[in-house]
């Protein structure tokens, strides 16, 4: 077999990048460019329980299935070292309730206000495909909320060798160091090795180019 080239692994359609979240949106075009075509869905998503690897594939088989086809998900963590990882997966219920101050509350009885920031997507070929994961983190800690207030938890997070916190920086610079960046590096890496074609139509394309 040797010399053989690899066949080509056709997918029905382009891959669908699924969330409800706009701003993930944003930087993930930002991020990717043109280098994997795409198509996005909203679509709000159950939000799930246990380790934040698992969490992020069973998202990926919930989409794959309700769009019987191949999808792209990702599930963010921010997690603080001194609380052993939490609130993790559950970040968006505690911004929610509690807020940046709450947040920084968190923490006050601890010394150590190291955290890092983990986007790990999962890819599903399809329904039945066990999806793959990229892992991405950027570390740093948590200070008192400073800058616009337009994504998540970003004017609470400073990451480590930056004044500014990610809500301070440019975008072009949180997209080059970011937790979400990192992992799309992965991504993009599988899609540049993987022989991917999508089936003629609308959104044909080769990975493999
Ligand atoms: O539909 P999905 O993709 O799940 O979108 P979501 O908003 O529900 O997102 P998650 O389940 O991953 O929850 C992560 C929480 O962290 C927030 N978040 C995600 N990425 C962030 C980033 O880069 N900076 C700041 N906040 C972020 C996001 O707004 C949520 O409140
Ligand atoms: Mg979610």
């Amino acid at each position: 077999m040797s010399g053989a080239v690899a066949a080509a692994r056709v997918l029905p359609k382009a891959v669908t990048f699924v969330t409800g979240n706009a701003k993930k949106l944003e930087e993930v075009r930002a991020i990717l460019g043109s280098s994997i075509p795409f198509q996005s869905l909203k679509l709000d998503l159950p939000e799930l329980q246990g380790e934040p690897e698992d969490i992020s594939k069973e998202k990926a088989r919930m989409a794959a299935s309700q769009i019987n086809g191949p999808v792209l998900v990702e599930d963010t963590c921010l997690c603080f070292n001194a609380l052993k990882g939490l609130p993790g997966p559950y970040i968006k219920w505690f911004l929610e309730k509690i807020g940046h101050e709450g947040l920084n509350n968190l923490l006050i009885a601890y010394e150590d206000k190291s955290a890092f920031a983990m986007c790990i997507f999962s890819l599903a070929l399809g329904p039945e495909e066990e999806p793959i994961t990229f892992v991405g983190k950027t570390a740093g800690k948590i200070v008192p909320a400073r800058g616009p207030a337009d994504f998540g938890w970003d004017p609470v997070f400073q990451p480590d060798g930056f004044e500014q916190t990610y809500a301070e920086m440019p975008k072009s610079e949180k997209n080059e160091i970011s937790h979400r960046a990192r992992a799309l590096a992965l991504v993009k890496e599988h899609f540049a090795s993987a022989n991917y074609e999508v089936q003629s139509g609308l959104n044909s394309f080769s990975s493999t180019k």
